[in-house]
């Protein structure tokens, strides 16, 4: 079929409505678009939820989908086929550049929730897990400036703090701000950078928004690659139309929500969502035993160069480098509900799905911030157990062999890592572990065991670790 012939999406023809805007999401990427847009789509009331999408630094996937009315194809991609679904839940696809829009949005009655998915970097973590307002002096200069008003702001916070500001001048309401990025207590980091941001520029704002903003934590769960050229043409060989913008995901999906909505939600849960009040054991069990073992292969798995997680998992040294860890995780891992052994059974085979091809590069990005929520909980458990946490420290020896091969090192500390690897041996190590998480590298024991485990996964590698079982990963006892 040739392009110029082949129709584009659009609303009248598959049946898709708008829905008015009640939601506003900051961060219109893959994952937003395969989770909460599918989600909201499959609510019971689904058809009354309207969702407005920000990009963060480009207006590309925008303006593409703005051309197709915010419609995409998702194509639910299992071992054995695709699937695929038209999703109209995004109804405005907008630059996220457009302050004065997002200002508009937020600060109307009927928008009830700001949704999140900026990447974990975006929330301003230091090592020692606070809110660091260092990176965002631009946009307070901005903000003091401008009250806001301008349209120079560059981070999402900056510009969802002017937002809320504008939402205490139009005296709209109460609000929800639902993070759902991959982090430990997403809400809670959420209102630390939001509140300190704000504090940074106009103290009155900051008390507006501890008494008018809910913080909503959540643990989301979907793996989605990014979209390559031939999805699309797949999308128009199978489904006889024009989809610039289709989002490839796997059939599985997980949505843990924990928080007060004060002015209300669509109907997730007809979708499979589950709504608890203590969300912490469940997002340990995803951040530990998927992240975290994603982490695990994007570093280890591209040292031994492979290029995506299903690759590396075929790699013995990999594959029980990963177990190894998933043993270390499951045992700090308590809850009636959380039936591990299953969970475990159920991430091989997601993992071994060769037909979604998730770039390891992609997951590796900005693990001086993912891997102090990924590693160094489960070492900490495992040390004041009395045992080594060679499992744990492992993901930890494969970043640092990783950042010492990079040139180009897509990461918020890139500075600070290319500062520490210009000193060799116990004192890199030492300063790269404090970048992850401050006082670590103060260990010398810890320094000892991710020293011994340099090199692991080098390609040539005779190592034990490299070559053999779980088993002889663990090099000491920590008593
Ligand atoms: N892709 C997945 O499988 C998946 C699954 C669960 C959770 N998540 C969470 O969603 C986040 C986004 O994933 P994605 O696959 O949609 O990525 P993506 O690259 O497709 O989109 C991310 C969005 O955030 C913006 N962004 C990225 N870094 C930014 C920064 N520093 N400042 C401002 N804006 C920035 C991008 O411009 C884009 O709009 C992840 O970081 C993760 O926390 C992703
Ligand atoms: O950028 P990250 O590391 O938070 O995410 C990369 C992947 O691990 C992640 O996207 C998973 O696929 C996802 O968390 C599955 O739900």
């Amino acid at each position: 079929m040739s392009a110029n012939k082949v129709p584009g999406l659009n609303r009248a023809q598959v049946g898709l409505p708008k829905a008015p805007v009640r939601i506003v999401h900051l961060g219109l990427g893959a994952f937003h678009r395969s989770h909460e847009a599918w989600y909201t789509q499959h609510a019971g009331d689904g058809g009354e939820w309207g969702i407005a999408a920000f990009t963060g630094r480009r207006p590309d996937a925008a303006l593409a989908l703005a051309a197709q009315d915010g419609l995409f194809t998702l194509i639910e991609r299992s071992g054995d086929g695709d699937a695929f679904e038209v999703i109209g839940s995004i109804v405005e696809a907008v630059d996220g550049a457009d302050v004065r829009r997002l200002q508009e949005l937020v600060s109307a009655p009927e928008t009830v929730m700001v949704t999140l998915t900026i990447t974990e970097a975006a929330y301003g973590l230091d090592s020692t897990g606070s809110f660091d307002a260092s990176g965002f002096a631009g946009d307070l200069a901005v903000l003091a400036s401008a009250a806001g008003a301008g349209g120079t702001l560059t981070t999402p916070l900056g510009r969802l703090v002017s937002a809320l500001a504008a939402r205490r001048e139009s005296a709209a309401g109460p609000i929800a701000v639902v993070s759902c990025d991959n982090l430990s207590g997403n809400g809670e980091v959420a209102r630390r950078a939001i509140t300190g941001l704000a504090e940074a520029w106009d103290a009155g704002l900051a008390r507006w928004i501890e008494k008018n903003v809910s913080f909503v934590s959540t643990s989301v769960d979907r793996i989605t690659p990014r979209t390559t050229e031939a999805d699309i043409a797949e999308v128009e060989e199978s489904c006889g139309y024009r989809d610039s913008s289709p989002v490839v995901a796997e059939p599985f999906r997980d949505w843990v929500i924990s928080g007060n909505f004060p002015k209300g939600r669509p109907r997730w849960e007809d979708a499979g969502a589950v709504v608890v009040d203590d969300l912490e054991p469940y997002e340990n069990r995803k951040l530990w035993l998927l992240n975290g073992a994603h982490s695990l292969l994007a570093y280890a798995g591209q040292l031994r160069g492979h290029t995506t997680v299903a690759q590396a998992l075929e790699d013995p040294s990999c594959r029980n480098a990963v177990e190894a860890f998933w043993g270390e995780a499951a045992e700090h891992l308590h809850g009636q509900d959380l039936r591990i052994p299953e969970y475990l059974e159920a991430l091989r085979a997601r993992f071994a799905n060769g037909r979604i091809a998730h770039n390891l590069s992609q997951i590796a990005a900005d693990g001086s911030t993912k891997l102090r929520m990924r590693a160094v909980p489960v070492l900490a458990a495992e040390r004041s157990q009395g045992r080594s946490g060679a499992g744990s420290s492992l993901m930890l020896a494969a970043w640092i062999d990783y950042v010492a091969e990079q040139k180009e090192l897509k990461d918020p500390r890139s500075d600070s890592i290319a500062a520490a690897n210009r000193a060799q041996g116990a004192e890199r190590i030492a300063a790269l572990l404090n970048l992850v998480s401050e006082g670590l590298g103060e260990d010398p024991r810890i320094v000892a065991l991710v020293a011994r485990q340099s090199s692991t996964f080098a390609k040539d590698s005779t190592t034990a670790a490299a070559t053999a079982g779980p088993a002889h990963l663990v090099p000491e006892r920590n008593s």
